[in-house]
């Protein structure tokens, strides 16, 4: 990407005009092609930084190969199970969702899906249109004084939860993450799953599928149900089994079941179309205008602010950075950045383990993307396309063990980031400060007090206190048409073993590097980059 070109997103996926809109308004160029082949997909995502989706595109292993310029893809609605996101992190692509624009209009689906089984409203409707007036043949039950068993208490089933209160329903709610007080907070009665399936007269599914919570509602969980239950699904298809399902429909002891969701879908035939007291939406849940406007706004304003200004919200792969801490912790992670890509090029051997320390203001700050920031500098010499996002990921893949430590009180600085590297030959490590709470400074290098600044090309010397070194290295560089930038000294003690870092105003040659390595004295010379 030249540095003048706009960002280019892509929106694979049916979404609000007002996505699109956004886009535009913030700088980025934007194609809207939807309903495109895997094939297709995969022959366009080269051009793009920004892919946009919603629940149809598949952003498979195959279509990240190809996406060589992608840096983020954004999800207009909640679940991400279309994106590969290990995979999306191993190539250092944010993933990005908009987690609560959706979740009233899919909490009210699944209320619309409970009344609707309870007055057996579809099928009611169609007999009617059919010129029947089955008068006798629909006898519903109430809501109210009823139990609803709510599996899954997060964003959408706590709102459920709310309106079946509303209703003066009973709610028993699931959900192994749930607290004591939120279940209170809530009015829900929080339950083992055993129980909850046994005192439930209505049960609704709100969880992400996970290998916990698939086929929840398996076979043998379905028969400990009380017999009568009716039951609504606008999560996830796969929660429940639905072979069990039909099977429990035709036999009576399911009085009624509602999905919006499917294990396959597009679900364009399945075991239970046609079986009695079964109804279904084509995963409608989040299908109103208001929800479509929200996640379309959202995931424009995301996607965007991300290509434009590296602003991160709602990533499921990166820590976000929220709009308060973004500018306190930009110099932050630039030091970070700095100091990790320093101990990165200066230390040759196999790293075991690397220590993040911070001490005073800098612990105050959300460790995530200081460590993050550390750790891509520090692999920055060993991979081309490390990134904040897939920094954590490729360290873990390279067996890196990775260590934060704070300390509140403070010694010479009133902030502090020191990276310290475990190899073979034992621990060293650097550290730095902010100057004027901004400008990123190196203090320490390997135990030598050195101040410098890691900018552009540098070089690093490693000598002999001695008198005379100084002119000796000015005059090599001067003779190789090298301009210094800055010169920068640190030493143990006097006449012993001493540091210097220049900053110069070109990249220092091969045979330059040489020469200064034969300098009387110099034990070590080499060029860095930042
Ligand atoms: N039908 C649709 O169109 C539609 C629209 C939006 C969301 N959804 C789906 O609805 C589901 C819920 O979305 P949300 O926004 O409420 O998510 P959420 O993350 O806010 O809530 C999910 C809840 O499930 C709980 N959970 C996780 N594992 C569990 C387990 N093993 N047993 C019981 N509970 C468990 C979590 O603790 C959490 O409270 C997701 O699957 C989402 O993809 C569907
Ligand atoms: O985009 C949709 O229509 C479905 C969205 C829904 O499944 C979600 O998880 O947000």
């Amino acid at each position: 990407m030249t540095e003048t070109r706009k960002p280019r997103v892509l929106i694979s996926d049916k979404m609000d005009p007002n996505a699109a809109r956004i886009f535009a308004e913030m700088g980025c160029d934007v194609d809207v092609i939807t309903g495109e082949t895997p094939e297709q997909l995969i022959a366009r995502i080269g051009d793009y930084d920004g892919l946009a989706i919603r629940s149809s595109t598949r952003v498979t292993k195959e279509v990240l190969d190809a996406a060589t310029n992608l840096k983020v893809i954004g999800r207009a609605g909640i679940g991400v199970d279309n994106v590969d996101i290990p995979y999306a992190s191993a190539k250092g692509v944010v993933v990005m969702n908009t987690p609560f624009g959706n979740s009233i209009t899919t909490a009210e689906h699944a209320i619309a899906m409970m009344f609707a089984l309870a007055r057996q409203i579809p099928e009611a409707n169609e007999q009617t249109q059919k010129g029947l007036w089955p008068k006798n043949g629909f006898m519903g039950v109430e809501v109210t004084g009823k139990t609803l068993g709510l599996i899954g208490a997060g964003n959408i089933g706590s709102i459920v939860a709310s309106r079946a209160l509303g209703l003066r329903m009973k709610v028993v709610a699931y959900d192994p993450f749930l607290t004591p007080e939120r279940a209170v907070e809530m009015g829900v009665e929080k339950a083992d799953l055993d129980t909850l399936l046994a005192k439930a007269d209505f049960i609704t599914l709100h969880t992400p599928l996970t290998a916990e919570t698939k086929n929840i509602l398996s076979r043998e969980n379905l028969a400990k149900t009380k017999k009568g239950v009716r039951i609504v699904n606008c999560a996830r298809g796969g929660l429940i089994d639905e072979a069990a399902l039909k099977d429990a429909l035709d036999s009576g002891h399911v009085a009624g079941a509602a999905l919006d969701v499917f294990q396959t879908e597009p679900a364009k035939e399945s075991p239970l179309f046609g079986t009695k007291n079964f109804i279904c939406t084509p995963h409608l849940g989040a299908s109103t205008t208001e929800a479509q406007v929200n996640v379309a706004l959202q995931v424009a304003e995301q996607l965007g602010e991300y290509l434009t200004t590296g602003g991160v919200t709602n990533a499921l792969n990166v820590p976000s950075l929220s709009a308060e801490e973004a500018p306190k912790l930009r110099p932050y992670m630039a030091l970070a950045e700095k100091l990790g890509s320093l101990v990165g090029q200066l230390t040759p051997s196999a790293v075991a383990r690397i220590s993040i320390h911070t001490e005073g203001a800098a612990t105050e700050l959300n460790a995530k993307p200081i460590v993050a920031a550390v750790l891509c500098g520090f692999l920055r010499v060993q991979s081309a396309t490390v990134n904040m996002v897939n920094a954590p990921f490729l360290a873990k893949e390279r067996g890196l063990e990775v260590r934060e430590v704070k300390t509140e009180k403070t010694g010479d600085y009133h902030t502090l980031i020191r990276v310290s590297v475990k190899t073979e030959a034992g621990e060293r490590s650097v550290a730095g400060t902010l100057f004027s709470n901004a400008e990123p400074r190196l203090v320490e290098l390997f135990g030598i007090k050195v101040e410098a600044e890691l900018t552009g090309d540098m070089m690093y010397i490693v000598n002999e206190d001695a008198p005379g070194f100084i002119g000796r290295i000015g005059t090599l560089l001067g003779e190789n048409s090298i301009n210094i930038g800055t010169f920068n000294l640190g030493r143990r003690e006097a006449g012993g073993e001493a540091v210097l870092l220049l900053s110069v105003d070109s990249p220092v040659a091969g045979e330059v590097l040489e020469a200064a390595g034969k300098l009387p004295g110099v034990k070590r010379a080499k060029a860095l980059a930042f």
